[in-house]
């Protein structure tokens, strides 16, 4: 079955030349093309500013205050960590290793499931390349549903434990968001019905993406991903355990999300600060590399069926959005990248 959202990308003159990623095999320097300058990065300041460790709550999703904790993250920051999730520590490890095992394949194997300039998933460059002059230190692997067909391509005799890990995993996902989605809306006076339509599992969609940033000879130069809001509800993301993310704090600078032992970092996202009628704001995040580590991350991202209809929460105040379908949001999204807010803001 043809994925909806995939039919969101298909087509997309913006998104459809292909970009392919670096042949980080036989890379020693830099070149020009990934190499960053202070105004490559438009309106936004490039250096890091001083680690604030107690800045980004970690909540324990076992603490009795976990709703109020929640709640006052995403509408402070936009984001948050958990802890105690219920998410098994061996299956966040076992999608660590396979993920481990797919970028560690030669360039030649990996682009034998590169995804087509027009499609969702498979191996790539982030999707955002395109609105950037120059190109990341990073190489994606996308995944929604089900993996089966490109894991064939690349382990024909050996391709189940893969899938099975990815499979379990995304369920996984969908239950926390699910369980993470509840307790924040509780804050809200929200009907019945919109409830339903952020929490239903029914028509909702999840996508799994693999992020690979390789060692750079020249991290200061380079960035392994934009600065970006992600489109959908809620994101989770494992950093395992190496430093790399930095969200973008007013006042404040890119601040580094220092990774927390078996924790998850989970970020509001676009359709999530239009639903919230902008009370959580999506959180401007990007990825920074490292000189002597590979670093790899796994974030899922969690959305509602995509025919469905976006609107502002109707009891919250007067709606700062116009209402549209999912689907119309994201083909924006995909067409202006971060105007596509200010484009149905009221
Ligand atoms: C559901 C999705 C979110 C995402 C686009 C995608 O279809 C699958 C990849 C996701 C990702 C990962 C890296 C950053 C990002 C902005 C991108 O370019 O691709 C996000 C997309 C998103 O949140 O818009
Ligand atoms: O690798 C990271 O820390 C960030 C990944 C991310 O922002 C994404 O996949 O959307
Ligand atoms: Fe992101």
């Amino acid at each position: 079955m043809m994925n909806t959202f995939s039919q969101v990308y298909k087509d997309d003159p913006i998104t459809s030349h292909h970009i392919i990623p670096l042949d980080f095999d036989s890379t020693y320097t830099v070149p020009e093309s990934h190499l960053w300058s202070q105004s490559d990065e438009s309106h936004q300041k490039y250096q890091t500013g001083a680690p604030q460790d107690s800045l980004i709550p970690v909540i324990d999703l076992c603490d009795t205050n976990a709703m109020d904790l929640i709640g006052q993250a995403c509408e402070t920051w936009g984001v948050f960590q958990v802890i105690n999730h219920g998410v098994p520590l061996d299956l966040v490890k076992r999608v660590d290793f396979e993920a481990r095992r797919f970028f560690a394949m030669t360039t030649h194997e990996k682009r034998k499931v590169l995804r087509s300039p027009s499609g969702s998933t498979g191996y790539g460059v982030p999707k955002i390349s395109s609105f950037f002059a120059k190109c990341m230190w990073h190489e994606g692997f996308t995944i929604m549903g089900s993996c089966v067909d490109d894991a064939k391509v690349l382990w024909p005799h050996d391709y189940q434990r893969f899938c099975d890990t990815m499979d379990t995993y995304q369920n996984q996902m969908k239950l926390l968001t699910r369980k993470l989605l509840l307790l924040i809306l509780q804050r809200f006076d929200v009907t019945h019905e919109e409830m339903n339509w952020a929490t239903s599992t029914h028509g909702s969609h999840g996508a799994l993406q693999l992020n690979s940033y390789p060692s750079c000879p020249n991290p200061s130069r380079t960035l392994g991903l934009a600065p970006h809001t992600d489109s959908l509800l809620l994101t989770v993301l494992n950093q395992n355990g190496v430093t790399g993310l930095e969200i973008l704090v007013e006042g404040l600078g890119w601040i580094p999300v220092k990774p927390v032992e078996g924790a998850f970092v989970v970020n509001v996202g676009d359709l999530l600060h239009i639903f919230s009628n902008a009370k959580f704001p999506a959180v401007y995040h990007r990825a920074m590399v490292n000189q002597s580590k590979h670093r790899i991350s796994v974030a899922y991202f969690y959305g509602p069926s995509i025919e469905s209809t976006l609107a502002p929460l109707s009891k919250n105040g007067n709606p700062c959005f116009r209402s549209l379908p999912v689907k119309e949001y994201i083909e924006l999204k995909v067409r202006h990248n971060d105007k596509a807010l200010s484009l149905i803001r009221i």
